[in-house]
């Protein structure tokens, strides 16, 4: 539904040429939610912002539904952005507005009649969870409340396609819950695609299908949520990765350990797997005694998953028997180290 194809994106600043999107290429599909992650500068405002053209890119095409936005004049473009929401960090709400207002406002410049706009902004209020503010104005509102007004400002004119630029980055932890919440919901009810951009993988870890890795100004992973975030491959990836696991190393040092030679696995459990009692069982079947040495229980999105990391004891045969019987049942199993059969 969205396709970016090798989008460059160049801007020439005091200091000469900035390049802040090298080769882009992604394709989102509809009614997913895709998010895009990286570090400060890495070029997501950029990225995000060229999708409804609000940034032109230097080269390259962006479609929309099959609608080649780069070729647009600016009266097609400004129709074609309609179809497209937007919700922004710090709100972008007009301060001297009222909340109904505010919500009005892309009605009234779609030229909606009084009637339409009123039925259309009562009923908004209602799905964001705003009844009774009406009357209020923005600086009268939590971040929390004045984001919904963000959310309800960008939904008015039934877009297919909702941006959301960093839009809990300004919450604390329990309103950016209730507004991911909000956003997962708007995306299954009304069936929206939703693309956002944010430097927490709590946020992608929450709500996102799949994901992209930017890095200076080029995607250098992607895939589904649970794929990247189980088996990070670039450096930037696994970065954010520990921001969520906690774990502060992956390659593993036990130092301990290290001066007894067992084998050391990481096994990863996902969905319905998690509620299986299979380590239990191998173990017990090819007697295998086993340490856990670090272990997480969490969830992607609405999926439960774990990761364990055993040292596993005996000969490399046996443990190689409980290794193979494990991936026989369907788990992950990473061998981080291989025991000798001196152990
Ligand atoms: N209008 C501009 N003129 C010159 N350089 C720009 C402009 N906008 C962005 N850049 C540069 O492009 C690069 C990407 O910026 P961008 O704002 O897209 O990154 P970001 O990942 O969104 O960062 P942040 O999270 O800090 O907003 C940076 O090096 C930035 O300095």
């Amino acid at each position: 539904m969205i396709e970016l194809q090798q989008i460059v994106k160049e801007y020439s600043s005091g200091r000469g040429k900035v390049t802040a999107l090298n080769d882009i290429n992604l394709s989102v599909n509809k009614g997913e939610v895709f998010g895009i992650i990286g570090h400060s500068g890495a070029g997501k405002s950029t990225l995000i912002r060229t999708i409804n053209m609000l940034e032109r890119p230097s080269s390259g095409k962006v479609f929309i539904d099959g609608v080649d936005m780069t070729g647009l004049a600016s009266r097609r473009l400004q129709e074609e952005r309609r179809t497209i929401g937007m919700i922004f960090q710090h709100f972008n709400l007009l301060s001297s507005a009222t909340v109904a207002e505010n919500i009005a406002f892309p009605l009234r410049l779609a030229k909606r009649s009084k009637a339409a706009v009123a039925s259309r902004v009562a009923e908004l209020i209602g799905l964001v969870g705003l009844d009774g503010h009406e009357n209020k104005y923005p600086a009268q509102l939590s971040g929390g409340q004045k984001q919904r007004v963000g959310i309800a400002r960008a939904l008015a004119t039934n877009p297919k396609v909702l941006l959301c630029d960093e839009a809990t980055s300004a919450l604390d932890p329990q309103t950016t819950s209730a507004i991911l919440a909000l956003l997962l919901r708007i995306n299954r009810e009304l069936n929206i695609t939703i693309v956002l951009i944010t430097h927490e993988m709590q946020v992608i870890r929450s709500i996102c299908d799949r994901v992209a890795v930017i890095d200076g100004g080029k995607i250098v992973e992607t895939g589904p949520v649970s794929e990247v975030f189980l088996k990070p491959q670039h450096p930037t990836t696994r970065e954010f990765v520990e921001q969520v696991s906690g774990e502060a190393d992956r390659s593993v040092s036990f130092t301990e350990e290290a001066r007894q030679p067992q084998t050391l696995i990481r096994i990863t459990f996902i969905g319905a797997q998690a509620y299986e009692p299979v380590l239990y069982e191998t173990m017990r079947d090819t007697n295998v005694p086993f340490v856990i040495l670090q272990g997480t229980v969490s969830r992607l999105k609405h999926t439960p998953y774990g990761q364990l990391v055993l040292e596993l004891h005996g000969s490399q045969a046996i443990t190689g028997q409980a290794i193979e019987r494990l991936r026989s049942r369907g788990l992950d199993v990473e061998v981080i180290r291989h025991g000798s059969d001196r152990a």
